[in-house]
């Protein structure tokens, strides 16, 4: 694998207000803008940490922030209003900067202010660049209108500073020409009148040739500086002109001639350059006349959960491989061109090696070890690459390992939290996990290993050899090139040979190593190694994002760190037996959730029936409900997660959005209103993640409700921002169901104690090979091939400090309505699922006081065994008396106990008065049986009634949002 660089981390705006979110955003501006190194990101990455200044320019940094938002505040209002900017977006200080700079030039240049000061200043400026300095306050004053109304189109503004800088040389120059061409000699007054001292050494080398020379330079560039200021291709230049003729005549571009198609002439787009239709919204104006964004979570293709170089990289990685020096397929030599010989591969192999040397020793140690080469030149020029060779060079003594350097620390980042009232956050210090031990490229357990395969190679005169290895943390991976006309299964025959000469059951066969033609043997190391979380949270690839569903999966077998994101698997099943390391993945992956996301940006519901497993992380704020460790309220929960889910479905059909990403920023930019009449407060909605730590439990109790709730959420949550992560230790076709297999896309397979529960996972055997404590098998979404990892280790004692942390900002504010507490009795085993269908019947019955089972199955539409069965269980709570024959039984309950036996027959406390919701339901149902309606009516009647708590709910406490109430309420609809 090639040495790997680091992209500057990108970074999404989201929204904080105050202070911090100032801060939060200038610190976003700078990873924005940084360059392409790692270096360079970890300069930027520190300079966000810098002291703290003292008071005084604190106070007159903030004054001078104070007046920048205030005429920003006016400047966005005027014409076409653009107020809805978030704040962290602005750049007020920068626009004032500018503004002041043009007033203050413009009074001594323009409305001549005299002074010792403006005088020298003006003698600099005007001295500069001469008669441009009267130009100079235009474009300083435009470009603060740009800053102060268009902070967030960086490219444009940058276009145009590069517009008027281009623009400034030219006049100079040209300015110079026209001025007389005065010199230096002649005094710095003639330079002033002509264009400065810029417009000098612009001009007169060119002038020394022929005047005419800068004028037509100058001319030109003066002209492309104009359109690249105003935006303007050279193809566009007729009809710009046109239109601004138009303009200027006040000919009305709409009723040109009534239709915009006629006009196409005009427009290389008829669409875009017609005058926007206002969209007619449902949901309040949208200040722009659209509710468009820049860009949309669906603009992305190859969407890939494994945050590296990135995969584009790794497919041109792949084909060059395959006919670079060691591709030997048929397919990659063209027919006449001579194929590379071993010793051809060996030097090829030896200078990437090299190469990858000098450019290694990447800080963070990201880079994933290339494999180290087995042969030496000398090896080389005498032809001889046979297995004996390779024995040879496997006793090369060990190369010396360097220590690691220190991990750079990140940043702490800190964050205004909008959902709980205006708190602001600090995320935990990365120093709060500790770095893991130093990793090592070759031992002589490695050298021993060489030893063996090249025997057994020669013992079975299989014409291949060991090329190099990579050692990963738990296994390393050997690499056997064929010779030319070898067969792959004469090495994959030799498994059982092999694991005998190295001593180890669990030998793994990889044909090919994917990307390479070489065939991979994995083989466990004797001297394994912990990779530690925060070594993997602290390295490139999981700097290169700021997203903040990113976990840090592990290490891969070639020693690069695996850092994954969440929302883009978008559900994981995690899997594997008893001591496999599940639970220890699962707390990672929380963890790192803690470390990177505030609980603004991701909340979690826990279900760990095991009870002890994530007991840890009771009361961190990023939950949502207490832990769960009974099995039917995680199912209550699914369901619950269900209806968040079609709640958020709502809110992104109603204003038009694919994801909730894409409602999110346009929530941010000031781009979604409530109904003009709301006065609900629409915030952003924060990721959901969902954790069962085993999911057999689950599935024990109530396979039907989990499995439904599971695959309606795994359908559809994605766009919702709501993910899923099922583990369990029994992945048998019982638990992890055809249909929930189906729905879940990304897989992490532990060791497996069969090779069936390996295919249940990962549809393909190798889990069973495993080593078990943290040695997975990790097939995120969309990948053909399982990668191998070893886990993420996090300590208990780490664990413990992070969410002391995390709980000392803040305090967990729970829903009650996730898993309520409310259902202390269970209900009946013999009602099991029925209890929907049983309380309509029980309805019927008390209502029409009329006990007939050929009623129940007219109004609840259930077939005679269904309703003969109901019957019997109200006889058995002492609804209805015993079967009298065919006649109608005697109802025992009269209608004002009606509530008492539903309560009942729902494991509920009987309520004190009469139950409105019951008794409302009672008069629906009285109606409908009046009306010759049906049961299901009333369903549909008590649907309503929550469809339009829904709707109303926003209003329905009075809150304005403000206050705590008004901010739980913003963030889920549900419930209401
Ligand atoms: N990534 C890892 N690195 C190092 N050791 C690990 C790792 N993961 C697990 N282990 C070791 O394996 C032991 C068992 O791991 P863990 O409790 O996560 O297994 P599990 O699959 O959840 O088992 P169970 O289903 O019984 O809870 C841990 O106590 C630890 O010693």
């Amino acid at each position: 694998m090639a040495t790997r660089t680091s992209p500057a981390p990108k970074r999404t705006p989201s929204a904080k207000s105050g202070t911090s979110g100032g801060r939060g955003g200038s610190a976003a501006s700078k990873s924005a803008r940084g360059g392409a190194s790692g270096g360079t990101a970890r300069t930027r990455q520190l300079a966000a940490v810098e002291p703290r200044q003292p008071w005084l320019l604190r106070v007159i940094g903030g004054a001078w922030l104070g007046i920048g938002h205030l005429v920003g505040g006016g400047v966005r209002r005027i014409g076409h209003d653009v107020s809805g900017l978030a704040p962290e977006e602005r750049r007020d200080g920068a626009a004032l900067f500018n503004l002041a700079l043009a007033v203050f030039i413009a009074t001594f240049a323009w409305w001549g202010l005299r002074g010792w000061f403006p005088d020298t200043v003006y003698a600099v400026v005007n001295g500069t660049f001469g008669w441009m300095s009267l130009v100079l306050p235009l474009m300083l004053f435009v470009c603060a209108v740009r800053l102060f109304r268009r902070p967030d189109d960086g490219r444009g503004n940058n276009r145009v500073g590069i517009g008027f800088l281009i623009m400034t040389f030219a006049g100079c120059g040209l300015a110079h020409v026209i001025g007389g061409q005065p010199t230096v000699a002649q005094g710095f007054d003639g330079l002033r009148q002509a264009g400065g001292m810029l417009g000098f050494l612009a001009a007169s080398p060119l002038a020394a040739i022929h005047s005419a020379v800068p004028v037509a330079l100058y001319g030109l560039l003066a002209f492309v500086s104009l359109l690249i200021v105003t935006a303007t291709p050279f193809s566009a230049i007729p009809r710009r002109l046109r239109a601004a003729y138009e303009h200027l005549m006040g000919i009305d571009l709409q009723d040109h001639d009534g239709d915009v198609h006629d006009r196409s002439y005009l427009y290389e787009n008829a669409a875009a350059a017609a005058p926007k239709k206002k969209r007619k919204r449902l949901f309040g104006k949208d200040p722009e006349g659209d509710g468009r964004l820049e860009g949309y979570v669906g603009d992305e293709a190859f969407e890939h959960a494994v945050i590296d170089d990135d995969a584009a990289a790794a497919q041109s990685g792949n084909s060059a491989g395959n006919s670079g020096p060691s591709g030997q397929g048929a397919a990659a030599v063209a027919p006449g061109v001579r194929r590379p010989t071993q010793a051809e591969i060996a030097v090829e192999k030896i200078k990437a090696a090299q190469g990858l040397g000098s450019k290694g020793g990447d800080a963070d140690g990201d880079n994933a070890t290339e494999a180290i080469p087995l042969v030496t030149p000398g090896m080389v020029a005498a032809g001889s690459l046979n297995p004996a060779g390779a024995a040879a060079a496997a006793h090369v003594p060990s190369k010396p390992v360097a220590p690691a350097p220190p991990p750079t620390p990140i940043p702490q980042r800190t964050e205004q939290l909008s959902l709980a009232g205006d708190v602001t956050y600090t995320l935990p210090s990365s120093d709060m996990l500790t770095p893991g031990s130093i990793p090592k490229e070759r031992t002589e357990a490695n050298d021993a290993v060489v030893a063996a395969l090249t025997d057994t190679m020669t013992q079975f005169n299989v014409d291949a050899s060991v090329t190099g290895f990579s050692r990963g943390p738990t296994v390393t991976r050997y690499e056997i090139e064929l010779a030319p006309g070898t067969k792959v299964e004469r090495v994959t025959a030799l498994s059982k040979n092999i694991s005998y000469a190295v001593a180890s059951s669990d030998v793994r066969i990889l044909s090919p190593i994917p990307g390479k033609s070489a065939i991979g043997i994995e083989i466990p190391n004797t001297d394994r190694e912990t990779v530690s979380l925060g070594d993997v949270l602290r390295s490139q690839n999981a700097r290169r994002t700021d997203h903040p569903m990113v976990m840090g999966v592990g290490k891969d077998v070639e020693g690069g760190y695996v850092v994954a994101n969440l929302a883009k698997m978008p559900h994981l099943l995690v899997a594997g037996a008893t001591g496999a390391g599940k639970s220890s993945f699962v707390n990672s992956m929380i963890t790192s959730i803690l470390m990177r996301a505030t609980p603004d940006e991701v909340r979690m519901v826990m279900v760990d029936p095991k009870r002890v497993e994530l007991t840890a992380y009771e009361g961190v704020p990023h939950l949502i409900t207490p832990i769960i460790t009974n099995p039917k309220k995680a199912a209550e929960a699914l369901q619950w997660v269900v209806r968040e889910m079609d709640a958020r479905y709502d809110d992104l059909a109603n204003y038009g959005f694919k994801h909730i990403d894409d409602f999110n920023k346009a929530v941010r930019a000031g781009k979604v209103h409530p109904p003009v009449d709301s006065k609900r407060v629409i915030r952003p909605y924060p990721y959901l993640l969902v954790i069962v730590d085993e999911l057999a439990d689950l599935m024990m109790v109530a396979p039907r409700d989990v499995e439904d709730s599971i695959v309606r959420i795994t359908q559809l949550a994605r766009a919702a921002g709501i993910h899923l992560v099922l583990a369990t230790q029994r992945p048998s076709v019982d638990v992890v169901t055809g249909l929930i297999k189906a729905n879940v896309p990304s897989r992490m397979a532990f060791a497996t104690s069969s090779v069936t529960d390996s295919r249940v996972v990962l549809d393909q055997p190798g889990a069973e090979k495993l080593i078990g404590q943290g040695d997975a098998l990790f097939l995120p979404m969309g990948a053909s091939k399982a990668m191998r990892v070893q886990g993420a280790w996090v300590t208990e004692s780490e664990i413990h400090k992070v969410v002391e942390h995390v709980k000392g900002q803040l305090k967990a504010d729970y829903r009650d309505d996730v898993a309520p507490e409310a259902q202390k009795k269970q209900i009946d085993d013999d009602i099991g699922d029925d209890l929907e269908v049983l309380l309509q019947a029980t309805e019927l019955v008390v209502t029409t006081q009329f006990g007939s089972t050929s009623m129940l199955q007219r109004k609840l539409r259930v077939g005679f065994a269904k309703a003969g069965r109901l019957m019997d269980l109200l006889e058995s709570r002492g609804v209805v008396g015993p079967s009298e024959g065919s006649k109608a039984r005697d109802v025992l309950v009269k209608p004002d106990d009606l509530a008492a036996v539903l309560a009942a027959m729902k494991g509920q406390e009987a309520p004190a008065a009469p139950d409105s919701q019951t008794a409302a339901l009672s008069d629906n149902a009285n109606a409908n049986i009046a009306q010759g309606g049906y049961a299901e009516d009333l369903v549909a009647a008590d649907l309503d009634n929550r469809t339009q708590n829904v709707e109303y709910y926003d209003g329905a406490d009075g809150s304005s949002g403000d206050d705590e109430d008004g901010s739980e309420d913003a963030w889920s609809l549900t419930g209401r």
